[in-house]
Protein backbone atom coordinates (compact mmCIF):
# COMPACT_ATOMS: atom_id res chain seq x y z
CA UNK A 1 0.00 0.00 0.00
CA UNK A 2 1.20 3.81 -0.95
CA UNK A 3 0.64 5.69 2.69
CA UNK A 4 0.45 9.41 2.40
CA UNK A 5 0.09 12.39 4.06
CA UNK A 6 -1.23 15.52 3.01
CA UNK A 7 -1.09 18.81 5.31
CA UNK A 8 -4.34 19.91 4.49
CA UNK A 9 -7.90 18.54 4.17
CA UNK A 10 -8.34 19.72 0.44
CA UNK A 11 -4.91 18.64 -0.68
CA UNK A 12 -5.48 15.55 0.91
CA UNK A 13 -8.97 14.81 -1.39
CA UNK A 14 -7.00 16.34 -4.26
CA UNK A 15 -4.24 13.97 -4.33
CA UNK A 16 -6.86 11.09 -3.50
CA UNK A 17 -8.81 12.14 -6.43
CA UNK A 18 -5.42 11.70 -8.06
CA UNK A 19 -4.57 7.93 -6.99
CA UNK A 20 -7.76 6.84 -7.86
CA UNK A 21 -8.03 7.99 -11.03
CA UNK A 22 -4.69 6.63 -11.98
CA UNK A 23 -6.25 2.72 -10.81
CA UNK A 24 -5.87 3.65 -6.97
CA UNK A 25 -8.54 2.39 -4.84
CA UNK A 26 -8.24 5.02 -2.10
CA UNK A 27 -9.68 6.46 1.06
CA UNK A 28 -8.82 9.65 3.32
CA UNK A 29 -8.58 9.18 6.96
CA UNK A 30 -9.09 12.03 8.85
CA UNK A 31 -6.25 12.89 11.15
CA UNK A 32 -5.82 9.52 13.92
CA UNK A 33 -8.66 8.27 12.79
CA UNK A 34 -8.35 4.25 11.82
CA UNK A 35 -10.77 3.07 9.17
CA UNK A 36 -10.28 -0.11 10.82
CA UNK A 37 -8.99 -3.55 9.10
CA UNK A 38 -11.43 -4.34 6.58
CA UNK A 39 -11.27 -1.14 4.54
CA UNK A 40 -7.71 -0.82 5.03
CA UNK A 41 -7.01 -4.43 3.29
CA UNK A 42 -8.96 -3.19 0.51
CA UNK A 43 -7.42 -0.26 -0.39
CA UNK A 44 -4.03 0.31 -2.67
CA UNK A 45 -3.54 3.54 -1.18
CA UNK A 46 -4.29 5.77 1.54
CA UNK A 47 -4.09 9.59 2.71
CA UNK A 48 -4.34 10.79 5.90
CA UNK A 49 -5.46 14.13 6.08
CA UNK A 50 -3.70 16.33 8.82
CA UNK A 51 -4.23 19.98 9.65
CA UNK A 52 -0.41 20.89 9.53
CA UNK A 53 0.44 23.20 7.47
CA UNK A 54 0.08 26.68 9.42
CA UNK A 55 0.16 24.48 12.78
CA UNK A 56 3.22 25.33 14.88
CA UNK A 57 6.67 23.83 13.34
CA UNK A 58 6.81 21.09 16.83
CA UNK A 59 3.45 20.13 16.40
CA UNK A 60 3.18 19.90 12.59
CA UNK A 61 6.28 17.20 12.86
CA UNK A 62 4.61 15.31 15.97
CA UNK A 63 1.19 15.12 13.91
CA UNK A 64 3.22 13.77 10.98
CA UNK A 65 5.57 11.43 12.76
CA UNK A 66 2.48 9.58 14.48
CA UNK A 67 0.83 9.78 10.66
CA UNK A 68 3.98 8.27 9.30
CA UNK A 69 4.28 5.42 12.12
CA UNK A 70 0.69 4.20 11.54
CA UNK A 71 1.14 3.91 8.06
CA UNK A 72 3.97 1.85 8.36
CA UNK A 73 2.07 -0.33 11.21
CA UNK A 74 -0.55 -0.42 8.57
CA UNK A 75 2.17 -1.52 5.65
CA UNK A 76 2.53 1.35 3.81
CA UNK A 77 5.47 0.61 2.09
CA UNK A 78 6.32 4.22 0.71
CA UNK A 79 5.34 6.97 1.83
CA UNK A 80 4.46 10.32 -0.26
CA UNK A 81 4.52 13.91 1.27
CA UNK A 82 1.84 16.20 0.18
CA UNK A 83 2.16 19.75 0.35
CA UNK A 84 0.56 22.85 -1.25
CA UNK A 85 1.24 22.69 -5.22
CA UNK A 86 1.97 26.40 -4.18
CA UNK A 87 4.26 25.04 -2.05
CA UNK A 88 2.54 27.31 0.91
CA UNK A 89 4.92 27.54 4.19
CA UNK A 90 7.39 30.19 5.93
CA UNK A 91 10.94 30.45 5.99
CA UNK A 92 10.08 28.37 9.66
CA UNK A 93 8.43 25.50 7.75
CA UNK A 94 6.60 23.20 7.67
CA UNK A 95 7.83 21.80 4.39
CA UNK A 96 11.19 21.16 5.36
CA UNK A 97 10.90 20.31 8.91
CA UNK A 98 8.11 17.49 8.09
CA UNK A 99 10.35 16.07 5.48
CA UNK A 100 13.06 15.83 7.28
CA UNK A 101 11.06 13.47 9.82
CA UNK A 102 9.66 11.73 7.26
CA UNK A 103 12.58 11.35 5.54
CA UNK A 104 14.96 10.21 8.34
CA UNK A 105 12.45 8.34 9.28
CA UNK A 106 12.63 5.72 6.46
CA UNK A 107 15.79 6.22 6.20
CA UNK A 108 15.42 7.92 2.39
CA UNK A 109 18.72 9.32 1.42
CA UNK A 110 17.18 11.27 -1.61
CA UNK A 111 13.62 12.78 -1.47
CA UNK A 112 11.96 14.86 -4.98
CA UNK A 113 10.38 17.66 -4.40
CA UNK A 114 7.59 18.06 -6.95
CA UNK A 115 4.65 20.72 -6.74
CA UNK A 116 3.64 21.10 -10.49
CA UNK A 117 -0.12 20.47 -10.74
CA UNK A 118 -0.21 21.35 -14.60
CA UNK A 119 -4.12 20.83 -14.81
CA UNK A 120 -4.40 23.64 -12.51
CA UNK A 121 -1.80 25.84 -14.12
CA UNK A 122 0.93 24.92 -11.28
CA UNK A 123 4.39 24.64 -13.30
CA UNK A 124 8.37 24.52 -12.11
CA UNK A 125 10.43 25.78 -14.98
CA UNK A 126 14.29 26.13 -14.19
CA UNK A 127 13.41 25.84 -10.69
CA UNK A 128 10.90 28.93 -10.44
CA UNK A 129 7.13 28.28 -9.32
CA UNK A 130 4.46 29.60 -11.85
CA UNK A 131 1.04 29.68 -11.33
CA UNK A 132 -1.06 30.43 -14.43
CA UNK A 133 1.92 31.73 -15.68
CA UNK A 134 2.90 34.19 -13.31
CA UNK A 135 5.81 33.79 -10.99
CA UNK A 136 4.45 32.74 -7.41
CA UNK A 137 5.56 35.44 -5.81
CA UNK A 138 3.71 37.73 -8.45
CA UNK A 139 0.84 35.61 -8.26
CA UNK A 140 -2.72 36.10 -5.84
CA UNK A 141 -0.52 33.71 -3.78
CA UNK A 142 1.67 36.57 -2.54
CA UNK A 143 -1.37 38.13 -0.43
CA UNK A 144 -2.24 34.76 1.02
CA UNK A 145 -3.46 35.56 4.86
CA UNK A 146 -1.59 32.65 6.13
CA UNK A 147 1.11 31.87 4.06
CA UNK A 148 2.16 34.63 1.86
CA UNK A 149 4.87 33.44 -1.03
CA UNK A 150 6.86 36.40 -1.68
CA UNK A 151 9.66 34.48 -3.59
CA UNK A 152 9.35 31.64 -6.57
CA UNK A 153 12.31 29.37 -6.29
CA UNK A 154 11.51 26.23 -4.79
CA UNK A 155 14.85 25.35 -4.09
CA UNK A 156 15.17 28.65 -2.31
CA UNK A 157 11.51 28.10 -0.35
CA UNK A 158 12.67 25.36 0.79
CA UNK A 159 16.23 25.67 1.84
CA UNK A 160 15.54 28.11 5.25
CA UNK A 161 13.38 25.19 6.22
CA UNK A 162 15.79 22.49 6.48
CA UNK A 163 19.30 21.47 7.47
CA UNK A 164 19.59 19.20 3.64
CA UNK A 165 21.33 20.64 0.93
CA UNK A 166 18.39 21.49 -2.14
CA UNK A 167 19.63 20.81 -5.65
CA UNK A 168 17.51 21.30 -9.13
CA UNK A 169 16.84 19.05 -11.82
CA UNK A 170 15.48 21.15 -15.18
CA UNK A 171 13.32 20.19 -17.81
CA UNK A 172 16.24 19.04 -20.38
CA UNK A 173 16.86 15.89 -17.61
CA UNK A 174 13.23 15.20 -17.27
CA UNK A 175 12.82 15.13 -21.48
CA UNK A 176 15.81 12.91 -21.46
CA UNK A 177 13.36 10.24 -20.00
CA UNK A 178 13.52 7.64 -17.22
CA UNK A 179 16.48 6.89 -17.06
CA UNK A 180 18.33 9.95 -17.27
CA UNK A 181 16.57 11.40 -14.66
CA UNK A 182 16.61 8.38 -12.32
CA UNK A 183 21.04 8.68 -13.21
CA UNK A 184 20.81 12.10 -12.66
CA UNK A 185 18.87 11.74 -9.22
CA UNK A 186 21.25 9.08 -8.00
CA UNK A 187 24.37 11.17 -9.18
CA UNK A 188 23.06 13.89 -6.90
CA UNK A 189 24.52 14.42 -3.18
CA UNK A 190 21.32 16.66 -1.90
CA UNK A 191 19.25 15.46 0.42
CA UNK A 192 16.28 17.36 -1.95
CA UNK A 193 15.96 17.41 -5.65
CA UNK A 194 13.60 20.59 -7.02
CA UNK A 195 12.41 18.51 -10.23
CA UNK A 196 10.99 20.60 -13.02
CA UNK A 197 7.59 19.67 -14.60
CA UNK A 198 5.58 22.06 -16.70
CA UNK A 199 2.82 18.72 -18.39
CA UNK A 200 1.47 15.64 -17.39
CA UNK A 201 4.34 13.94 -19.12
CA UNK A 202 7.00 15.23 -17.56
CA UNK A 203 4.93 14.07 -13.89
CA UNK A 204 4.71 10.50 -15.58
CA UNK A 205 8.50 10.60 -16.29
CA UNK A 206 9.27 11.78 -13.14
CA UNK A 207 6.82 9.14 -11.21
CA UNK A 208 8.67 6.26 -13.19
CA UNK A 209 11.90 7.67 -12.18
CA UNK A 210 11.19 7.04 -8.60
CA UNK A 211 9.63 4.36 -8.64
CA UNK A 212 11.66 2.56 -6.40
CA UNK A 213 12.27 5.63 -3.74
CA UNK A 214 11.13 5.16 -0.42
CA UNK A 215 9.72 8.59 0.05
CA UNK A 216 8.44 11.37 -2.33
CA UNK A 217 7.47 14.69 -1.83
CA UNK A 218 4.78 16.95 -3.78
CA UNK A 219 1.84 18.14 -4.88
CA UNK A 220 -0.74 15.93 -6.11
CA UNK A 221 0.37 16.00 -9.63
CA UNK A 222 3.22 13.82 -8.99
CA UNK A 223 0.58 11.09 -8.06
CA UNK A 224 -0.26 11.05 -11.87
CA UNK A 225 3.16 9.54 -12.37
CA UNK A 226 2.70 6.37 -9.92
CA UNK A 227 -0.18 4.29 -11.53
CA UNK A 228 -1.52 1.51 -9.86
CA UNK A 229 -2.36 -1.61 -12.00
CA UNK A 230 -6.15 -2.54 -9.88
CA UNK A 231 -7.57 -0.11 -12.10
CA UNK A 232 -10.97 -1.38 -10.10
CA UNK A 233 -12.86 2.35 -8.54
CA UNK A 234 -16.11 1.87 -8.69
CA UNK A 235 -18.15 1.28 -5.75
CA UNK A 236 -18.86 4.87 -4.70
CA UNK A 237 -22.80 6.02 -3.81
CA UNK A 238 -24.31 9.44 -3.31
CA UNK A 239 -25.85 9.81 0.10
CA UNK A 240 -29.26 10.59 0.53
CA UNK A 241 -30.32 13.88 -0.98
CA UNK A 242 -30.88 16.91 1.04
CA UNK A 243 -30.89 20.84 1.38
CA UNK A 244 -27.23 21.97 -0.20
CA UNK A 245 -24.69 24.87 1.22
CA UNK A 246 -21.73 26.15 0.57
CA UNK A 247 -19.42 27.26 3.43
CA UNK A 248 -15.83 29.45 2.18
CA UNK A 249 -13.59 30.72 4.57
CA UNK A 250 -10.98 31.07 1.63
CA UNK A 251 -10.07 34.73 0.49
CA UNK A 252 -8.82 33.52 -2.46
CA UNK A 253 -9.73 35.53 -6.00
CA UNK A 254 -11.12 31.98 -7.46
CA UNK A 255 -13.37 31.50 -4.54
CA UNK A 256 -14.32 35.50 -4.33
CA UNK A 257 -14.81 34.61 -8.16
CA UNK A 258 -17.24 31.96 -7.84
CA UNK A 259 -18.84 33.63 -4.75
CA UNK A 260 -19.82 36.40 -7.35
CA UNK A 261 -20.73 34.12 -9.90
CA UNK A 262 -23.50 32.71 -7.51
CA UNK A 263 -24.68 35.59 -6.36
CA UNK A 264 -24.93 36.51 -10.03
CA UNK A 265 -27.23 33.67 -10.56
CA UNK A 266 -29.64 34.81 -7.71
CA UNK A 267 -28.70 32.56 -4.94
CA UNK A 268 -28.27 33.76 -1.45
CA UNK A 269 -25.36 34.85 -0.06
CA UNK A 270 -23.90 36.00 3.14
CA UNK A 271 -20.85 37.12 4.91
CA UNK A 272 -19.14 36.50 8.07
CA UNK A 273 -18.59 39.50 10.11
CA UNK A 274 -14.81 38.47 11.33
CA UNK A 275 -15.01 41.33 14.16
CA UNK A 276 -18.08 39.69 15.50
CA UNK A 277 -16.83 36.29 14.85
CA UNK A 278 -13.84 37.22 17.56
CA UNK A 279 -15.96 39.00 20.14
CA UNK A 280 -19.27 37.33 19.82
CA UNK A 281 -18.87 33.45 18.14
CA UNK A 282 -22.23 31.67 19.44
CA UNK A 283 -24.23 34.51 18.36
CA UNK A 284 -22.16 35.07 14.65
CA UNK A 285 -23.40 31.15 14.37
CA UNK A 286 -26.77 31.54 15.33
CA UNK A 287 -27.35 34.48 13.01
CA UNK A 288 -25.74 32.76 10.34
CA UNK A 289 -27.32 29.40 10.94
CA UNK A 290 -30.87 31.24 11.25
CA UNK A 291 -30.24 32.75 7.90
CA UNK A 292 -29.38 29.78 5.88
CA UNK A 293 -32.68 27.89 7.42
CA UNK A 294 -34.62 30.38 6.06
CA UNK A 295 -33.88 30.45 2.61
CA UNK A 296 -36.21 28.76 -0.03
CA UNK A 297 -34.98 24.47 0.21
CA UNK A 298 -34.37 24.50 -3.21
CA UNK A 299 -31.86 27.43 -3.34
CA UNK A 300 -27.90 27.07 -2.49
CA UNK A 301 -26.95 29.55 0.25
CA UNK A 302 -23.45 30.74 -0.11
CA UNK A 303 -21.60 31.74 3.46
CA UNK A 304 -18.50 33.49 3.00
CA UNK A 305 -15.81 35.83 4.56
CA UNK A 306 -14.05 37.98 1.95
CA UNK A 307 -15.86 39.90 -1.10
CA UNK A 308 -12.66 41.47 -1.62
CA UNK A 309 -9.54 42.26 0.09
CA UNK A 310 -10.67 44.76 2.12
CA UNK A 311 -12.90 42.61 3.94
CA UNK A 312 -9.23 40.94 5.30
CA UNK A 313 -9.15 41.73 9.43
CA UNK A 314 -6.05 40.20 10.70
CA UNK A 315 -6.57 41.34 14.28
CA UNK A 316 -9.73 41.59 16.66
CA UNK A 317 -8.94 43.64 19.78
CA UNK A 318 -5.31 41.77 19.30
CA UNK A 319 -6.29 38.44 18.70
CA UNK A 320 -5.84 37.06 15.25
CA UNK A 321 -9.26 36.71 13.06
CA UNK A 322 -8.86 33.73 10.55
CA UNK A 323 -9.14 31.16 13.70
CA UNK A 324 -12.34 32.35 15.34
CA UNK A 325 -13.78 32.77 11.99
CA UNK A 326 -13.09 29.32 11.23
CA UNK A 327 -14.74 28.01 14.61
CA UNK A 328 -17.75 30.30 13.14
CA UNK A 329 -18.10 28.25 9.91
CA UNK A 330 -17.01 25.21 12.01
CA UNK A 331 -19.94 25.88 14.04
CA UNK A 332 -22.56 26.72 11.07
CA UNK A 333 -21.14 23.52 9.52
CA UNK A 334 -22.52 21.38 12.00
CA UNK A 335 -26.07 23.49 12.59
CA UNK A 336 -26.75 23.34 8.48
CA UNK A 337 -26.24 19.41 8.83
CA UNK A 338 -28.46 18.83 12.08
CA UNK A 339 -30.76 21.14 9.83
CA UNK A 340 -30.98 18.83 6.92
CA UNK A 341 -28.20 19.92 5.07
CA UNK A 342 -26.46 16.91 3.26
CA UNK A 343 -24.68 18.23 0.05
CA UNK A 344 -22.32 20.70 1.72
CA UNK A 345 -19.47 22.43 -0.09
CA UNK A 346 -16.29 23.89 1.22
CA UNK A 347 -13.73 26.51 0.04
CA UNK A 348 -10.66 26.26 1.74
CA UNK A 349 -8.34 24.62 2.88
CA UNK A 350 -7.86 25.48 6.62
CA UNK A 351 -11.32 26.19 6.57
CA UNK A 352 -12.28 22.34 5.49
CA UNK A 353 -10.00 20.84 8.21
CA UNK A 354 -12.18 23.31 10.51
CA UNK A 355 -15.18 21.87 9.45
CA UNK A 356 -14.68 18.34 9.00
CA UNK A 357 -13.35 18.23 12.82
CA UNK A 358 -16.23 19.80 13.98
CA UNK A 359 -18.30 17.61 11.96
CA UNK A 360 -16.23 14.50 13.27
CA UNK A 361 -15.71 12.61 10.19
CA UNK A 362 -13.33 9.93 10.28
CA UNK A 363 -13.07 8.74 6.82
CA UNK A 364 -13.60 10.08 3.28
CA UNK A 365 -14.45 7.62 0.45
CA UNK A 366 -13.64 9.21 -2.42
CA UNK A 367 -16.12 9.75 -5.37
CA UNK A 368 -16.39 11.48 -8.60
CA UNK A 369 -14.42 14.54 -9.88
CA UNK A 370 -15.75 17.68 -10.14
CA UNK A 371 -12.86 19.81 -11.75
CA UNK A 372 -9.01 19.11 -11.71
CA UNK A 373 -8.49 18.58 -7.48
CA UNK A 374 -12.02 18.50 -6.28
CA UNK A 375 -14.20 15.95 -5.88
CA UNK A 376 -17.36 14.73 -3.74
CA UNK A 377 -16.80 13.01 -1.22
CA UNK A 378 -18.99 10.47 1.26
CA UNK A 379 -18.66 10.67 4.86
CA UNK A 380 -20.66 9.80 8.13
CA UNK A 381 -21.45 13.02 10.19
CA UNK A 382 -20.99 12.47 13.87
CA UNK A 383 -22.92 15.67 14.94
CA UNK A 384 -24.27 14.63 18.31
CA UNK A 385 -25.67 17.51 20.19
CA UNK A 386 -27.31 20.66 19.11
CA UNK A 387 -30.39 18.47 19.85
CA UNK A 388 -29.31 16.04 17.23
CA UNK A 389 -28.19 12.36 17.55
CA UNK A 390 -25.49 12.30 14.98
CA UNK A 391 -24.43 9.79 12.69
CA UNK A 392 -25.55 11.70 9.10
CA UNK A 393 -24.45 10.36 6.02
CA UNK A 394 -23.18 13.65 4.21
CA UNK A 395 -21.67 14.50 0.95
CA UNK A 396 -18.20 16.90 1.02
CA UNK A 397 -16.73 18.56 -1.35
CA UNK A 398 -13.74 19.84 0.01
CA UNK A 399 -12.06 22.86 -2.41
CA UNK A 400 -8.55 24.37 -2.34
CA UNK A 401 -9.38 28.06 -2.26
CA UNK A 402 -7.52 28.48 -5.57
CA UNK A 403 -9.63 25.68 -7.83
CA UNK A 404 -12.63 25.60 -9.84
CA UNK A 405 -14.43 27.42 -12.50
CA UNK A 406 -16.19 30.23 -11.71
CA UNK A 407 -19.62 28.64 -11.84
CA UNK A 408 -18.53 25.77 -9.32
CA UNK A 409 -21.14 26.56 -6.52
CA UNK A 410 -24.07 26.29 -9.32
CA UNK A 411 -22.32 23.05 -11.57
CA UNK A 412 -20.94 21.13 -8.66
CA UNK A 413 -23.80 19.40 -7.87
CA UNK A 414 -24.38 17.96 -11.40
CA UNK A 415 -21.90 15.21 -10.15
CA UNK A 416 -23.91 14.23 -7.43
CA UNK A 417 -26.82 13.24 -10.13
N1 LIG B 1 -12.26 38.34 6.18
C1 LIG B 1 -11.37 37.60 6.85
N2 LIG B 1 -10.72 38.09 7.91
C2 LIG B 1 -9.83 37.32 8.58
N3 LIG B 1 -9.51 36.06 8.26
C3 LIG B 1 -10.11 35.53 7.21
C4 LIG B 1 -11.07 36.25 6.44
N4 LIG B 1 -11.48 35.46 5.43
C5 LIG B 1 -10.85 34.31 5.57
N5 LIG B 1 -10.02 34.33 6.63
C6 LIG B 1 -9.15 33.23 7.09
O1 LIG B 1 -8.19 33.01 6.06
C7 LIG B 1 -7.82 31.63 6.05
C8 LIG B 1 -8.00 31.13 4.62
O2 LIG B 1 -7.35 29.91 4.51
P1 LIG B 1 -7.96 28.64 3.79
O3 LIG B 1 -9.27 28.26 4.38
O4 LIG B 1 -6.88 27.61 3.77
O5 LIG B 1 -8.23 29.17 2.30
P2 LIG B 1 -7.31 28.95 1.00
O6 LIG B 1 -7.59 27.57 0.52
O7 LIG B 1 -7.76 30.01 0.06
O8 LIG B 1 -5.88 29.08 1.44
C9 LIG B 1 -8.71 30.92 7.05
O9 LIG B 1 -8.01 30.75 8.27
C10 LIG B 1 -9.88 31.91 7.25
O10 LIG B 1 -10.49 31.82 8.51
O1 LIG C 1 -1.86 21.32 -4.03
C1 LIG C 1 -2.79 22.10 -4.05
O2 LIG C 1 -2.78 23.18 -4.66
C2 LIG C 1 -4.02 21.75 -3.23
O3 LIG C 1 -4.17 20.39 -3.07
C3 LIG C 1 -3.89 22.38 -1.89
O4 LIG C 1 -3.21 21.87 -1.02
C4 LIG C 1 -4.54 23.67 -1.77
O5 LIG C 1 -4.50 24.24 -0.47
P1 LIG C 1 -5.59 25.36 -0.08
O6 LIG C 1 -5.58 26.39 -1.18
O7 LIG C 1 -5.16 25.93 1.23
O8 LIG C 1 -6.91 24.66 0.00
Amino acid sequence: MLGAIADDFTGATDLAIMLRRNGHRVAVAIEDHDPGERVRAGLDALVIALKSRTAPVAEAVAATRAAHERLLDWGARRVYVKYCSTFDSTDEGNIGPVLDAVADRAGAERVVVVPSLPANGRTVHEGLLHVNGQLLEHSPLRHHPLTPMTRSRVADLLRPQTRHEVAELHLDVVRSGRDALRAALDATAARYVVVDAVDDADLAVIGAAVAGDAVVSGGSGLALGLPDPHGDTDGWTAPASGRRAVLCGSASTATRRQVADAAGRAQPVLRVDPVAAVRTPDLEVDRIAAWAVQQPADSTPVIHTTADAADLVPEVDGLPAAPAVETVLAGVARRLVVSGVRHLLVAGGETSGAVVRALGVGVLRVGPEIAPGICWAAAAAATGGDGDDGGHEVALALKSGNFGPDDLFTSAWDRLA
